[in-house]
């Protein structure tokens, strides 16, 4: 496949690396300077420039990886260029009625991805608004699966409610991993150490999770021995309120993101 990033940043980079990985793409990147772009080229072997090209072909997927707020003024550059390519929008919060009016086109749909995409674990929600063909949304998909695992959504509204999970997700388990590469760093393990012993720790908890049906709360009491050390680890976080503090803070991420279709759509 053909496809083009516009804005080469942490998002669309973790992206072309799993597309790198999986090989078999054609990736261009328009990025705003010429120090990313030769960073680009030399880290994933992609062609790179700080131009948008003067038109698009019609088999082209176009992505915009721009942040939000840098979104209207790339889609009123990209709009002449397009030549009716199909455009996938991986930004949160900015609608497809805005896309649509920005960029002259209906061949739209919105992505939401997550950077573990970088080492081909994504996992990212798919929406294609009502006229959007059939193959244009598998398409969209196809580059998302070619990343990691895809979810469609039926509505529009599933974008922000997908963003609270799986999209900002991974900060919320890097946020758990850094307390707890301090808490190893407090029981006196070297950096090098902790860091290992907690990526381990993710990396194995993860794995059993994915390996079983056992709900996730079972498999958390298994290794919590009544008396013992971890029921006493646990007592403190729930005394805390470290689970409604997760639940509410992704809540206000999903507010969050309907803020922003809201205020970021709107001309
Ligand atoms: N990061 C994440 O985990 C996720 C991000 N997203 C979405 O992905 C999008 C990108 O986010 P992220 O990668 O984090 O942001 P970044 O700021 O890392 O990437 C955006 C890049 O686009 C460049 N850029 C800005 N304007 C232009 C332009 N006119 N032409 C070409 N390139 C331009 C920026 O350059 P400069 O820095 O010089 O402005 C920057 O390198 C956002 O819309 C975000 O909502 C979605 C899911 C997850
Ligand atoms: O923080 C953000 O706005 C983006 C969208 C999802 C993850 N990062």
């Amino acid at each position: 496949m053909q496809i083009t990033f516009i804005g080469g940043g942490n998002m669309a980079a973790a992206i072309i690396g799993g597309l790198v990985r999986e090989g078999g793409h054609q990736i261009r990147v328009i990025e705003r300077t010429e120090a990313r772009c030769a960073q680009l080229r030399s880290e994933y072997g992609v062609e790179a420039s700080t131009a948008q090209p003067e038109a698009f072909g019609p088999d082209e997927v176009v992505v915009l990886a721009v942040k939000p707020q840098q979104l209207k003024e790339v889609c009123v550059e990209l709009a002449p260029r397009l030549q009716g390519a199909l455009t996938v929008s991986i930004a949160a919060g900015v609608r497809v009625a805005a896309l649509s009016r920005w960029l002259g086109s209906e061949r739209i749909v919105r992505v939401m991805p997550n950077t573990p995409a970088m080492v081909g674990k994504g996992i990212s929600g798919v929406y294609a608004p009502p006229g959007v063909s059939v193959a244009d949304a598998a398409s969209a998909a196809d580059v998302m699966r070619a990343v990691g695992e895809v979810v469609a959504l039926a509505e529009e509204g599933g974008i922000d409610d997908i963003t609270c999970v799986s999209g900002s997700g991974p900060a919320y388990v890097f946020y758990f991993m850094e307390a707890m590469i301090a808490a190893a760093k407090q029981a006196g393990f070297d950096p090098m150490t902790a860091r290992k012993l907690v990526v381990g720790t993710f990396e194995g908890a993860v794995a059993l999770a994915a390996a079983t049906d056992t709900e996730v709360g079972t498999l958390r009491a298994n290794v919590t021995s009544k008396g013992g050390t971890t029921e006493r680890a646990i007592a403190r976080f729930d005394a805390e309120g470290v689970r409604e503090a997760i639940v509410a803070g992704a809540m206000d991420c999903r507010d969050r993101s309907m803020e922003m279709g809201e205020t970021l759509s709107r001309d």
